[in-house]
């Protein structure tokens, strides 16, 4: 009864009307700038439509329709197939929707125009749940879009959005059926959607691929896949732009076909104003609102226009003109009392005041309550497998598809550990040193003595001693060995006797000077000089050679090998760092272009949830991920012989669960970032900080306090350390240091996978 009454002073503040003038100079202006729109106006036969049978319904906050025909009121609102109410929606400090009301009734197809920009794109993805709205409220087929239980976004819903949102890589005949099982047809029924589409729509073989198909046969099939499901509402925007004329009336003529059965709904937007008079009503929006809503056909009598492009620029004038009457915005038809008004259209022949609405903000109307009990809660929250699964199967084929792109990514890990084994912590080779030797005699102890000296690291090049010098100053020569004229008596009496002058001890050593501007090479020369005098006394002096060595004796060592080298240390953090920065920059980059090119919210309105997309994407990567360990470990054990003392399967898991927590990464800033420059920026500003503070080259103990503290809070500093603590120290779970690492890693992931979802939720 309420509803009744507040119906009924709706109707009376309609009663309240502007006069206005035209002005066909605004006419081409205001079109002007509308991607599509020629100027040529084609014509249409205007079928016989249920609308005109039953009338535009009313509802409270809008006025109705004078002509109307009676209809219980709450009857007609239970049949609008979408209901807006006071919608509003901004980007950030851009508003583009305000106070937006419409209402699409049951079984009809309902037109909505406007200038490019004025909100039409965004409104759809509210419809469907693609976007939230800021304020107000929408119902969709009697309930909001997403509400729990509610197949809105999901099977009711067909949705054709303006961006292509195809996937490339796939065939039409991939496409639907991508699109059937989130849908869960099964796959006869998919084939007799697909047999019946690919003729109605005039596709070609359905073997083809939509990448190599032309714009127009791209969006065809694009209509194919909101076709498919045969949805109680179809929501299409711009669905013919591209399309031959032949194809738009066909495609029109079945909208009105499976509207008449009156169990479907169509909302469509078009820049071929023309082809909306085949719309049983069309709404005009302008920056944001909906200016009016009515019959086509009665909207062109009431102006007195031959054409609805003509009336509908009529109307924007008469709305300016108020406008700047009034001093108001543009949406200003809306008088101080909230009411709004009117337009009657002077030249209106017989001066009907009726089929135009004015839609401005009424009485607020109180939102519908709605509710869903806890199970239906719960179901709704669940991970749908058959969501996931398709899913996968799409990330299966488009990589069947990408081979090129496959092998890179299988081989890349592998590339990276080889040139890191390769490259880093090996001994320097082939380092030239000058050597000075003034001792003449074939038989010195320095001429024995440089042959111990490795040769393979060790380049001697014999100079005197001006021109040794003049070379490592000019950077020809990392040092300088100098022998003095009685090298060998000296290192015998030293040797021999227990006193020796400090004079004999300086002429029996060996003079070295480095240039140590490369601390690694400097300490290889060091190191190699030191091993080589060792082995000239084993070899001069027998047993007696503890004589001349440093009372000091290195034992076997506890872990490790006496000959282990800077590369050990450095592998088991690398292939973390890799294995982690792969998934990273991969799911980055391929998450954000799926969500720019519209493909996410394509899977969303088929009712694929935020949980769902990023479940299968780590379990499709997960088997990306697996392949590349087996690579990574294959050339890491065998080939570089990097020693593992400890449990493979420990290895193999810790590993995978840094991809896994590296693509969950990838994740977290592909739902934040919205274009690949930035994500991939993201991940490499990340790259090198991380790289240096994880202790993965040069050991966390070096990091001074309090970045130390940071150091240890990163995903891959205690799991390098677990890793390094498995292979070479032989640990199992039961040590702290190694189980450790795999709880840093799950948390991390954990942490980031919600992230995600939040991120993800929250951007819609
Ligand atoms: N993701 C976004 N972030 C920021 N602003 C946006 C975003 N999407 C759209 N807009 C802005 O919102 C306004 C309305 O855009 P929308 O795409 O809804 O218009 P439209 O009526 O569909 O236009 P067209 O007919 O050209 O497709 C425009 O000013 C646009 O720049």
């Amino acid at each position: 009864m309420q509803v009744m009454k507040v119906a009924e002073e709706r109707i009376a503040a309609c009663t309240s009307t502007v006069a206005v003038r035209l002005s066909a100079a605004r006419h081409a202006a205001f079109w002007a700038g509308t991607p599509g729109y020629s100027g040529n106006v084609q014509t249409y036969p205007v079928p016989e439509t249920r609308f005109q049978e039953k009338r535009l319904s009313a509802w409270p906050g809008e006025k109705m329709k004078v002509d109307q025909e009676t209809h219980p009121l709450s009857s007609e609102l239970e049949r609008s197939a979408i209901r807006c109410r006071e919608v509003c929606r901004s980007y950030g400090k851009l508003k583009v929707l305000s106070n937006l009301n419409l209402t699409v009734p049951q079984g009809n197809i309902y037109g909505l125009l406007g200038p490019s920009g004025c909100g039409k794109t965004t409104l759809l993805k509210c419809i469907v749940g693609a976007l939230k709205i800021s304020r107000g409220h929408i119902s969709v087929l009697g309930k909001p879009p997403a509400f729990p239980g509610h197949e809105v976004p999901g099977k009711m819903v067909g949705y054709m959005p303006q961006d292509l949102a195809l996937y490339n890589e796939f065939s039409i005949s991939d496409t639907l059926m991508f699109y059937g099982r989130i849908h869960g047809l099964s796959t006869k029924a998919i084939r007799q959607r697909l047999d019946f589409l690919v003729d109605f729509l005039d596709l070609p073989q359905p073997s083809s691929l939509v990448g190599k198909l032309s714009g127009g046969q791209k969006r065809r099939v694009s209509l194919g896949a909101a076709l498919l499901q045969n949805p109680q509402l179809l929501i299409l925007d711009e669905p013919t732009v591209g399309v031959d004329p032949v194809l738009r009336a066909k495609i029109w003529q079945h909208l009105v076909e499976i509207v008449r059965t009156g169990k479907v709904s169509v909302i469509i937007t078009t820049h071929y104003i023309e082809e909306a008079r085949q719309a049983n009503v069309v709404g005009l929006m302008r920056n944001g609102r909906l200016l009016a809503e009515g019959e086509p056909e009665i909207l062109m009598r009431q102006n007195s226009a031959m054409t609805l492009e003509k009336a509908f620029l009529q109307l924007c004038e008469s709305f300016d003109q108020v406008d700047s009457k009034q001093g108001a915005s543009p949406r200003g038809v809306v008088l101080e009392n909230g009411q709004s008004e009117g337009v009657v259209l002077e030249n209106s022949p017989s001066n009907e005041l009726h089929p135009i609405m004015g839609v401005g903000p009424g009485p607020p109307e109180e939102p519908p309550k709605y509710s869903a009990d806890w199970k239906v809660q719960v179901r709704h929250v669940v991970p749908k497998w058959r969501n996931i699964a398709a899913l996968i199967i799409k990330t299966t084929v488009r990589m069947k598809r990408m081979p090129g792109s496959l092998f890179f990514q299988f081989l890349l890990p592998v590339m990276q550990i080889s040139l890191m084994c390769l490259c880093i912590g090996g001994d320097p080779k082939g380092i030239q040193v000058a050597v000075v030797n003034n001792e003449t005699t074939s038989n010195s102890y320095s001429q024995s003595l440089l042959s111990f000296l490795d040769n393979s690291s060790v380049q001697q090049v014999n100079l005197t001693h001006g021109e040794a010098f003049a070379g490592a100053y000019n950077g020809e020569y990392w040092g300088v060995i100098e022998f003095g004229p009685n090298f060998t008596s000296s290192l015998t009496k030293r040797m021999l006797l227990r006193q020796v002058s400090k004079e004999t001890v300086d002429a029996g050593s060996v003079h070295v000077w480095l240039d140590l501007t490369n601390r690694q090479i400097a300490l290889m020369l060091q190191k190699k000089m030191e091993d080589a005098f060792q082995d000239f006394v084993r070899h001069k002096t027998g047993t007696k050679s503890y004589l001349v060595s440093l009372p000091l004796k290195f034992e076997e060592p506890i872990y490790g090998s006496l000959n282990s080298d800077f590369t050990t240390f450095v592998t088991p953090g690398a292939v973390l760092s890799i294995t982690f920065y792969l998934a990273v920059g991969l799911t980055a980059l391929s998450f954000v272009i799926e969500r720019k090119e519209g493909l996410m919210d394509r899977c969303w309105v088929a009712g694929v949830s935020s949980m769902e997309t990023v479940l299968a994407y780590l379990i499709s990567q997960l088997i990306i991920i697996s392949v590349q360990i087996f690579l990574l470990l294959l050339i890491m054990l065998l080939v570089f012989k990097i020693p593992n003392e400890g449990n493979l399967v420990l290895v193999i898991a810790l590993i995978v669960l840094q991809g896994v927590t590296g693509t969950s990464f990838g994740l977290v800033i592909s739902s934040a970032i919205d274009d690949e420059q930035n994500a991939t920026q993201a991940a490499l500003g990340i790259f090198y900080p991380n790289l240096i503070v994880s202790g993965i080259i040069w050991p966390v103990e070096c990091i001074p306090y309090p970045l130390r503290y940071i150091s240890l809070a990163l995903p891959q500093t205690y799991a390098s350390e677990a890793l390094r603590c498995i292979m070479y120290r032989g640990w199992g779970l039961s040590r702290m240091m190694v189980w450790r690492g795999f709880v840093v890693t799950m948390g991390w992931n954990t942490f980031f996978v919600i992230l995600a979802i939040v991120i993800l939720k929250l951007r819609m």
